[in-house]
This record gives C-alpha cells, sequence and structure tokens, in this order.
C-alpha cells in the first residue's frame, strides 16, 4: 500500500458499528517507526474498539489497517497478528501469581520457542541474558525471585509489560497502564515507558493527564470514533473542540 509505505501503523477510513451503533466512524491515524503516541478520550471515543481493530478482535466494516507498510491487518486473525509483532497489554495485569517473577518472564520467552524445544527447554545463556535486561527495564531485578503474588499492583503491571517485552514485539499497545498505581509507581511507569520507546513504537490510552504529560509525546483525542485534535497535549488541550469535549456538558 503506496501511502502506509513509511509508517508502522496505519489507519485509514476505519469504521465499526455495532448493531448500528457507530463505535469508530471513518478513523484514519499513522504511527511511525519508533514513535510512541498517547490516545486520549472520554469514556466511550472508540479507544478500546481502535485497539481491537489494530489487534484483530474486531473487524472494520470499513477502512485500511496496514501494519510495517503492506502487511494488511484487516486480512488477518488475531494470532498472525499476534506473531507478525504487535503485543498488547490489557488493563488488569493478568501474570502467573504462583510463579516467580523471573519465571514468568522466563515464561514469556517460552511462549516464542516452538513446542517441541519448549518441552526438552533449558534456558540459554542469551536467555539469561534477555531476562536480565528485562528485568532492569520494569525494574524489578531485584524481585526476580520474588512470587508474583507480592508485588503491588504496579509491579505487576511492570511485569506484564516484561513478558511483552519477551514476545520482541515492534509495536506494543497498551491499555490503561496507570489506573490504580501510586504516584510514585505512576512516574515510574512513564520512564520505563520512554525507555521502551527508544527500541519499540508504543501507543498508550490513558485517562491520566499527569501521567500523559510525562509521556512527553504526540497525543491523538479520540472522540465519538474519529480523530477530534492531535498534536502536543498542551496544543491539544488548548483545542477548543477538545474543551467543549471533555468540559462543555
Ligand atoms: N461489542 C459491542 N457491542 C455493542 N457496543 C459496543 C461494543 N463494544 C463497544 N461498544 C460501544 O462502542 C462505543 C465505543 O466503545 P470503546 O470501548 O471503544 O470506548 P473507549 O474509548 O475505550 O471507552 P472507555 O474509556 O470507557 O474504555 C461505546 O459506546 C460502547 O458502548
Amino acid at each position: 500500500m503506496e501511502k502506509a509505505k513509511n509508517s508502522l501503523l496505519y489507519l485509514d477510513g476505519v469504521s465499526v458499528s455495532f448493531d448500528g451503533f457507530k463505535a469508530l466512524r471513518s478513523l484514519s491515524m499513522v504511527i511511525e517507526p519508533g514513535e510512541m503516541r498517547a490516545i486520549i478520550g472520554p469514556n466511550g471515543a472508540g479507544k478500546t474498539t481502535m485497539m481491537d481493530v489494530i489487534t484483530g478482535k474486531t473487524k472494520p466494516d470499513e477502512g485500511d489497517v496496514y501494519f510495517a507498510g503492506n502487511t494488511d491487518l484487516t486480512r488477518m486473525d488475531e494470532a498472525s497478528i499476534a506473531s507478525l509483532g504487535i503485543g498488547r497489554k490489557f488493563q488488569k495485569p493478568t501474570v502467573f501469581e504462583s510463579h516467580t517473577v523471573w519465571d514468568n518472564i522466563d515464561l514469556a520467552l517460552a511462549g516464542v520457542r516452538k513446542p517441541f524445544a519448549t518441552l526438552f527447554h533449558r534456558t540459554t545463556k542469551r536467555e539469561i541474558d534477555r531476562i536480565d535486561e528485562i528485568l532492569a527495564t520494569i525494574r524489578l531485578g531485584d524481585k526476580r525471585n520474588w512470587l508474583a503474588a507480592n508485588l503491588s499492583h504496579g509491579q505487576k503491571q511492570w511485569l506484564e509489560i516484561g513478558m511483552l517485552l519477551a514476545q520482541e514485539p515492534q509495536l506494543l499497545l497498551v491499555d490503561e497502564p496507570v489506573a490504580g498505581m501510586t504516584d510514585a509507581e505512576t512516574v515510574q511507569t512513564a520512564i520505563l515507558l520512554k525507555e521502551i520507546a527508544k527500541t519499540k513504537s508504543v501507543i498508550v490510552v490513558e485517562h491520566d493527564m499527569s501521567f500523559v504529560r510525562d509521556l512527553d509525546v504526540k497525543v491523538t483525542v479520540l472522540h465519538q470514533g474519529s480523530v477530534l485534535s492531535e498534536g502536543t497535549l498542551d496544543a491539544v488541550s488548548a483545542d477548543p473542540t477538545v474543551i467543549e469535549v471533555y468540559l462543555g456538558r
């Protein structure tokens, strides 16, 4: 697809209806390779539906969705899209509570090993180094032997981000990562996502504006299923149409 050529993710004119209700209305958005983007918007704006379309959970009624230039995501199922290198982190953490932090990452690495290899697998030196690297990124190096059950809510969210990283995605979709976190954890999460975004593209959906400010990236405001405004947080916050949507009712 010519127009999508240099982008990592390209959405054009994407519409989704549920029983006649338009959750997405001709949504268009482009994410560049190596970009982190924050998505904001009031409840029901279509943020979750947009993630569902990218990951193949929901098929659009109309529109184009291309990954890495020319891969048409609308023709692929969820598993194939995941294996292309699109990882998604849902709002609630789903770590293996009765396993250690280390084993959670090791199991996530195992998930990308071939089934036969997994059966007879001993973690290689290279994998051990990669697990150490991930633990450093997610700030859990000193808790490697803790059971995941004993981590705080915020630490569980970081562990799950680490499990996603083990799958070496090119694009990470992160849904409301700081909901329920302490202020200190929220600040740390912005720092660690910025670190991750040095090597991967990241889309973060979040309602917490102080966190979005800390991310310091381009912001897309969704409203009624399409893009209302796009730019720096300061620019979109000063946009009268955005003020109207957030304050005008
Ligand atoms: N499977 C479905 N069937 C019917 N309506 C749906 C379905 N999924 C979403 N919707 C509707 O589509 C609209 C967009 O929902 P969506 O969850 O994408 O919004 P959102 O921006 O993620 O909201 P929130 O911030 O509350 O998570 C909502 O009005 C929702 O009720």
